[in-house]
């Protein structure tokens, strides 16, 4: 393991007395000091995840390590580990000060001590000059600081984060990513933050997790995730994308929707069935004469920076077009494409092959 490991799971299990199995043998390492996000639907087993490594929740098999030690059986209270829940959790009858230094008193902090210590949390949250407020005079935003100061008074080496954006407001939703980011980023913590919202994930995340049912379906940075999803799941889960069932014809021809185009090498079999993904903001639109792809517009919603038009091949399949020219409904247009923009996944792949193929036939910008 490397030195820089702060967390590993290796073959994590979770299942209750009642059949239900939550974790399938979860595998991974999380380095110091990064921003981590578990990503996926309601019921996958993210929150699960973070109570193991709080020490809420045992692991039914398998093995957690802090560093290099074994912590199944460590209490959450000996744990370098605190967690900001999804309501903060903040003391309504104490004020901002003492719901910070809560956790101080608990463990018998001198009183000298307490005071620095929660002045310092809430000066590094931007509430200084706020402890003598009711929790109930703070706004929403302000209200996540203070379960955040709360968190790391204790100085912890992980900060869990288990949905704290989801009451805010959108607005205050997109500033309070900014901050918890720059926040992470100046207390040089690791910060686990989970969430269901894809575009949070990729705004603020150095590493996702991507899990449906129990299982991590794909690892990495947002970038990479993006634009090499794995499967189906994760290219429909993150941002937008056109899913269509297609064939490798050879190395750099595929088929899908009745037609055949120029595509960029990704190592796959002669024939093989495949997924096809291509995002809206990739495909162009032009005249009909000129189009790779004909299709009718269906429907069209000004989104402030682009029209999201949804238009429908012959075969019936729908094409997502995210462009800044607007379209005629019911109008035939073209959609032209560059063949990189094509991105084909094989069905049923693992990640490790997934990475493995992907680094023999080197997917990568220098590869051009
Ligand atoms: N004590 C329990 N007994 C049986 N099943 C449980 C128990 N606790 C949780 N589960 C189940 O485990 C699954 C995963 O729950 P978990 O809270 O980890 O999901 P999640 O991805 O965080 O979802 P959400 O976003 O809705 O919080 C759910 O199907 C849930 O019903």
């Amino acid at each position: 393991m490397d030195n820089n490991t702060i967390i590993r799971f290796e073959n994590v299990t979770k299942s209750y007395d009642d059949g239900t199995v939550v974790l399938k043998n979860i595998n991974f390492e999380l380095e110091k000091g990064k921003f981590y996000t578990l990503l996926g639907p309601s019921g996958c087993g993210k929150t699960t995840i973070l109570r193991i490594i709080a020490g809420f929740t045992e692991p039914t098999d398998g093995s957690v390590f802090f560093h290099d030690k074994k912590i199944n059986n460590v209490p959450a209270n000996e744990r370098q580990v605190n967690t900001v829940f999804q309501d903060y959790a903040l003391f309504p009858h104490l004020n901002v000060f003492e719901n910070v230094a809560f956790g101080l008193r608990i463990k018998k902090v001198k009183e000298v001590e307490i005071e620095q210590r929660v002045q310092e949390a809430l000066k590094f949250v931007n509430l200084a000059g706020y402890g003598n407020r009711e929790i109930s005079e703070m706004s929403g935003g302000q209200r996540q600081r203070v379960a955040i100061a709360r968190a790391i008074v204790n100085d912890p080496e992980i900060i869990l984060l288990d949905e704290p954006l989801s009451a805010l407001d959108l607005k205050l939703r997109t500033e309070m990513q900014y901050e918890l980011r720059e926040l992470q980023q100046r207390l040089g913590k690791t910060f686990i933050f989970v969430t269901h919202d894809q575009e949070e994930a990729l705004a603020m995340s150095d590493e996702i997790f991507v899990l449906s049912n129990g299982e991590i379906q794909q690892s990495g940075t947002p970038v990479d995730i993006y634009d090499e999803p794995i499967n189906r799941f994760v290219a429909d889960f993150i941002g937008e994308s056109n899913i269509v069932d297609g064939i490798m014809i050879d190395d750099f021809r595929v088929r899908f929707a009745g037609k055949e185009f120029e595509c960029v090498d990704q190592g796959m079999q002669k024939n093989e069935k495949i997924d096809i993904v291509i995002r809206p903001e990739d495909l162009e639109i032009t005249t009909v004469e000129k189009g790779k792809l004909v299709v009718t517009v269906d429907t069209q919603l000004f989104r402030g920076v682009h029209y999201e038009i949804s238009t429908y091949d012959q075969d019936g399949n729908e094409w997502l077009v995210h462009s800044l020219r607007k379209a005629e409904v019911g109008q035939q247009i073209g959609l032209d494409f560059d063949p990189e923009a094509i991105h084909v996944m094989r069905l049923n792949e693992t990640e490790e092959d997934f990475d493995k193929r992907l680094e023999s036939y080197g997917d990568d910008d220098d590869a051009n």
